[in-house]
């Protein structure tokens, strides 16, 4: 595969990013009656995905773990009870719409490279969701509701018990669909190590606007069902034995931390390490029970908690937590596991760096993209679809920003 090519077709339809990803649904759904109602209603988080899936591919073409991924996403799309065909319809439609959007830069060579990339990578992903199939794994597990707890006016944590089991690694995600906002499907961390009674939890934080936090969070309770899809994502533990690390999270962010402690707490109870619990007020520090908890079980953890003071905006917390991180010594021994909103993670995965710690060994999931990119973005596309929002907080505390940086 001519690699060279593929990036340069690709920045050039990178540029038109908006208008190819409307060409290519539009061309989709006309092509293919029927299609249409296998998406959700609302298409703007699903362009976002597609676009930063392609970006995804292109920018780790030579990289060895590339079919892992893709492996993960077919398995991942056997939700949507996606078939062959689908696939062949996806790949016509795909190359129609770079070929739209490339002009002159579509050339003959250009063209049978993206066909022979998009087989490529159609092939792993089928590959993957066959592989699951042949294991036994469902395309979705169904799991009961059996308690809901509210926390303040917009946090909600459910308990749900899958009717098969559900592995996964602790620290890891799922996506989960509610018949309230069909074909919609978001993704929350389980927020514990797998439980002897097969139960799993999602902490859920209401968005403004967001339709399916607000099912989750008002109107879903014990007795309903929730489809949960195959556990992914790569925050798990990375420690070897005896090693130090950090945890930060912030608002639900804790939920994927809570179940790394939850696992160090039964594999390594004597680890050394420090907790930060962030959360915008003293309300909603809803993990501090649960934290005290796991205190008591990992006696070498020093935990924190950090909260806004009262009639202060929300931010203020992360400006606390950063003077309390330049606080803290030796960032160059230590792994830090990180969750929270996506500004919080990449500012403070910012901050990290310059006080020291490895970037290597700063761990974080960048979830799927919602609506808008949850990582800053790095690509002319995703800059279109979703500008940078500039930093907030206390710019004069911190080192000069590296100049390679384009934002
Ligand atoms: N529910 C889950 O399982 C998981 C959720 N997340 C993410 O965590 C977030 C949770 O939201 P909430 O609990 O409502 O948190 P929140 O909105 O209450 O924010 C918690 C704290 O994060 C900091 N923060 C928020 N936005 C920031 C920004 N742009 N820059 C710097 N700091 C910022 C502030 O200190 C704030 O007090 C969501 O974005 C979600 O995607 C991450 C991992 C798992």
């Amino acid at each position: 595969m001519d690699h060279q090519l593929l990036r340069s077709t690709f920045a050039v339809v990178e540029r038109r990013a908006e208008h190819a990803v409307t060409f290519f649904y539009s061309h989709l759904f006309w092509h293919n009656p029927g299609v249409r109602e296998l998406f959700p209603e609302d298409m703007l988080p699903q362009r976002d995905r597609l676009l930063a899936a392609l970006t995804h591919v292109v920018t780790h073409l030579e990289d060895p773990g590339l079919a892992a991924y893709l492996g993960q996403l077919g398995r991942d799309h056997r939700k949507f009870l996606a078939s062959p065909a689908l696939y062949a319809a996806v790949g016509q439609s795909l190359l129609a719409a770079f070929a739209h959007a490339a002009g002159a830069a579509w050339t003959i060579e250009a063209e049978k490279a993206w066909t022979e990339a998009y087989g490529h990578v159609a092939e792993l992903m089928l590959a993957g969701a066959d592989a699951a199939a042949g294991a036994g794994e469902p395309a979705w597990w169904d799991a009961d509701v059996v308690r809901h707890e509210r926390y303040g006016d917009d946090l909600a944590v459910l308990t749900l018990r899958p009717r098969q089991p559900l592995l996964h690694l602790p620290g890891q995600y799922v996506g989960v669909s509610s018949l309230r906002v069909p074909r919609v499907w978001r993704t929350y961390s389980l927020a514990d190590a797998p439980r002897p009674d097969g139960t799993v939890e999602l902490h859920v934080s209401r968005i403004a606007g967001g339709a399916m936090s607000t099912a989750l969070v008002e109107e879903t309770g014990p007795g309903e069902v929730l489809r949960l899809s195959a556990p992914g994502g790569g925050l798990v533990a990375r420690t070897p034995p005896g090693g130090l690390r950090t945890y930060i999270c912030a608002g639900t962010g804790w939920a994927p931390v809570r179940a790394l402690l939850a696992e160090a707490a039964a594999a390594e109870p004597d680890l050394e390490g420090r907790l930060f619990v962030v959360a915008r007020s003293k309300e909603y520090l809803y993990a501090r029970e649960d934290a005290e908890r796991l205190k008591e079980r990992l006696p070498g953890l020093n935990v924190t908690y950090i909260t806004a003071a009262p009639r202060q905006r929300k931010d203020q917390a992360t400006e606390r937590l950063l003077r309390a991180l330049r606080a803290c010594v030796r960032w160059s021994a230590h792994d830090v596991y990180l969750a929270g909103p996506p500004g919080f993670v990449a500012e403070v995965a910012e901050v990290l760096e310059e006080l020291g710690t490895d970037p290597e060994r700063i761990h974080h999931d960048t979830l799927p993209s919602v609506g808008r990119f949850t990582t800053r973005p790095n690509t002319a596309a995703e800059r279109l679809l979703g500008p940078p929002t500039p930093l907030w907080h206390d710019p004069e505390a911190r080192a000069p920003r590296g100049a390679s940086r384009s934002f």
